[in-house]
């Protein structure tokens, strides 16, 4: 799915990523921990196609895309990868159906049927009956199933998922967790950053960030414990 070689970012005279190297497979599922401020957030950017000033190479199925420009990269962005953040940013003047369609509006892809798409991850994603409320009347887990919902209904290759339990309780965190599973059960590769042990274990694969350094599960153990 990606590859990336010797990856380095800078802000200003601050490195926050020095020589990441990763491959991460078709119908992988791995997570990303480390503590604040370690880096996590800057390299899952780069994944997403978020920040092209870096040094070092990363591959997207085989491409690079550094040189791509803005409005290109937004539109493979909306074609290839889904994203889930912890806040869910979901637009709050819109509806559930609204929110979930978003990204269809913006496809340049061929969708025969955009409501069909719609309401095919809307039950997905158990929210069937909600699909005329507004995000402020619906907890926190209805929310974060809305905005994975929006990040699947255009079937990316690839989602990245920042945190997506982070504003949740223990119990809805593990009803997102099994949700992100049968997606990845289902052939979509998932990149996860969390802090919760908890919620890495649904990855087949956990990697850590420290000091904007990339260590495996077992060079982890070895270097910091
Ligand atoms: N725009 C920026 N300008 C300067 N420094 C930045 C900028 N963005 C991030 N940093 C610094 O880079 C480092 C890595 O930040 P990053 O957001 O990637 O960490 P993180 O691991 O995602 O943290 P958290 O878990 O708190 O979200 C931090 O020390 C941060 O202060």
């Amino acid at each position: 799915m990606l590859k990336v070689t010797n990856i380095g970012k800078a802000y200003g005279k601050f490195t926050a990523l020095e020589d990441i190297n990763l491959e991460v497979a078709d119908g992988e599922f791995l997570a990303i921990m480390g503590p604040s401020g370690s880096g996590k957030s800057t390299l899952i950017n780069i994944l997403g196609l978020l920040d092209q000033s870096y040094s070092g190479e990363y591959l997207l199925k085989g491409k690079n895309y550094k040189e791509v420009n803005d409005n290109r990269l937004s539109q493979i962005r909306g074609d290839q990868l889904g994203f889930v953040f912890q806040n869910f940013k979901l637009l709050t003047t819109y509806s559930v159906y609204e929110n979930i369609e978003i990204p269809l509006v913006y496809s340049k892809k061929e969708q025969h049927n955009k409501q069909t798409l719609v309401e095919d991850v809307i039950n997905k994603v158990g929210l069937a009956g909600k699909e005329r409320n507004r995000p402020s009347e619906l907890s926190g887990g209805q929310q974060q199933r809305v905005a994975i919902a929006r990040a699947i209904v255009n079937r990316p290759n690839l989602i990245i998922a920042d945190e997506p339990t982070g504003a949740l309780d223990s119990k809805t965190s593990k009803e997102i967790m099994d949700i992100f599973t049968k997606l990845n059960q289902a052939g979509t590769t998932v990149i996860m950053v969390t802090h919760d042990s908890e919620v890495a274990k649904y990855a087949m694969r956990t990697v850590y960030i420290r000091d904007g350094r990339l260590y495996s599960d077992a060079e982890s153990v070895k270097n910091h414990d």
